[in-house]
């Protein structure tokens, strides 16, 4: 079992460093809880690798501490981390059969050879690999190869945690969805800790039940694909997640009037909001509102503010409307049973779907 709890972490690769900038691993508290699904999702050089590689143990972390169950294990090799890692790239044996490749970490650990079959055709079963045994490894395709390095991982009873770095690159596209549904096959047979690395959020959100999104060495949010999509609790989870990704516009709050500003264009915001921009204390200010919730118009109607259309792209099932306000692209989409609409088109952004960022995070805002 393994509780896996990163504490104050940090990590740089410069000798010196002098501000946050120089640092792959800004700051993290963070809790995998014993036998989640989790994936670790953001942009490249965000430090997704830097993180697997510091909880399997393959690099010790600057400052702060790694913890499994509560023991502190900066210090213990990668070998005696119970953690397996399935790279990118298929690490296994060429001149190997599947079978022995699947057999090498038992063996390594000199585990008597009538408890190596039983578990290595078990492994092989689970993966569908079993008539591949007698095979050897150079011979197969890249995703035998991905299962067999997968199936490594396994055959280990002590292994408690499978770290995935971006498994499935050099999968054919097909395959990776059935790939994906094999792994979530595993974690529900066998109860083991996964985090998946990924910069696709697709994958991220067919895998795990629940996904850190990380951003410039931070997590800047873990939750369900649900609240990432409804609550992105920092702009950049709103740009990342969705397709298109949510509408950020900054907000000027004018405290003798009572009232927000986005440019010149005065908006009609609830007591509630301006209740809470009152409180702000920063003038970084955003909202935020996704392109499904943008309400469209053909004609006038109360609260709408008038914007000229600028594209109207069919996408079959749904339509994306792109139009701009106060030199600001915004993009809503649209149902497929959309009315037509005019050069001019008359848009709402109801209350209760905006997000208002203050620095960039989320601040909740009581509409009781
Ligand atoms: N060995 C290294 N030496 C110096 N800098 C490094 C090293 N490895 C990574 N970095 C830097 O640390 C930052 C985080 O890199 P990391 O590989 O962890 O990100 P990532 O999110 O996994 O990206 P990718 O998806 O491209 O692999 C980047 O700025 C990268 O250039």
């Amino acid at each position: 079992m393994a509780e896996i709890v990163l504490k104050t972490l940090a990590h740089t690769y410069s000798a010196n460093p002098q501000s946050a900038k120089d640092y792959a691993i800004r700051h993290m508290e963070h809790v995998w809880h014993q036998g989640g699904a989790y994936a670790l999702l953001g942009p490249s050089g965000c430090g997704k690798s830097t993180l697997l590689n510091i909880i399997s143990g393959l690099l010790a972390p600057t400052e702060g501490d790694v913890l499994f169950d509560g023991q502190r294990v900066n210090e213990l090799p990668p070998e005696e981390r119970n953690i397996a890692q399935v790279f990118q790239f298929p690490v296994i044996y060429d001149t190997m059969t599947v079978f022995d490749n699947l057999a090498f970490p038992l063996r390594n650990m000199n585990t008597p050879e009538y408890r190596v079959k039983p578990k290595v055709l078990e492994v092989a079963d689970i993966l569908e690999l079993t008539p591949l045994l007698s095979r050897k490894a150079k011979n197969l395709t890249a995703d035998e190869k991905q299962k067999v390095s997968m199936g490594r991982g396994l055959v280990r009873d002590d292994v408690t945690a499978i770290l995935f770095d971006e498994p499935l690159t050099v999968i054919d596209p097909q395959l990776k969805w059935k790939l994906r549904r094999k792994l979530k096959e595993i974690h529900e047979r066998f109860n083991i800790t996964m985090i998946y690395v990924t910069h696709d959020q697709l994958e991220a959100s067919t895998f795990a039940d629940k996904i850190a999104v990380m951003y410039e060495g931070q997590v800047v949010q873990f939750g369900t694909p649900r609240e990432l999509f409804e609550t992105p609790a920092h702009t950049f989870v709103g740009y990342f997640i969705g397709s298109p990704g949510m509408n950020f516009f900054e907000l000027r709050y004018d405290q003798a009037q009572n009232t927000a500003y986005f440019g010149d264009q005065s908006l009609p915001l609830s007591n509630a909001y301006l209740a809470t921009l009152k409180k702000a204390e920063s003038d970084n200010l955003k909202l935020g509102i996704r392109p499904e919730f943008i309400e469209v118009h053909s004609s006038h109607e109360p609260d709408t503010i008038a914007v000229q259309k600028e594209n109207l792209q069919d996408l079959g099932t749904y339509a994306i409307l792109t139009f701009s306000l106060n030199q600001q692209t915004f993009k809503a989409r649209l149902p497929e049973d959309h009315p037509d609409l005019g050069d001019t088109v008359y848009i709402r952004f109801p209350d209760d779907k905006l997000s208002l960022y203050v620095d960039e995070y989320r601040v909740e805002v009581d509409h009781e």
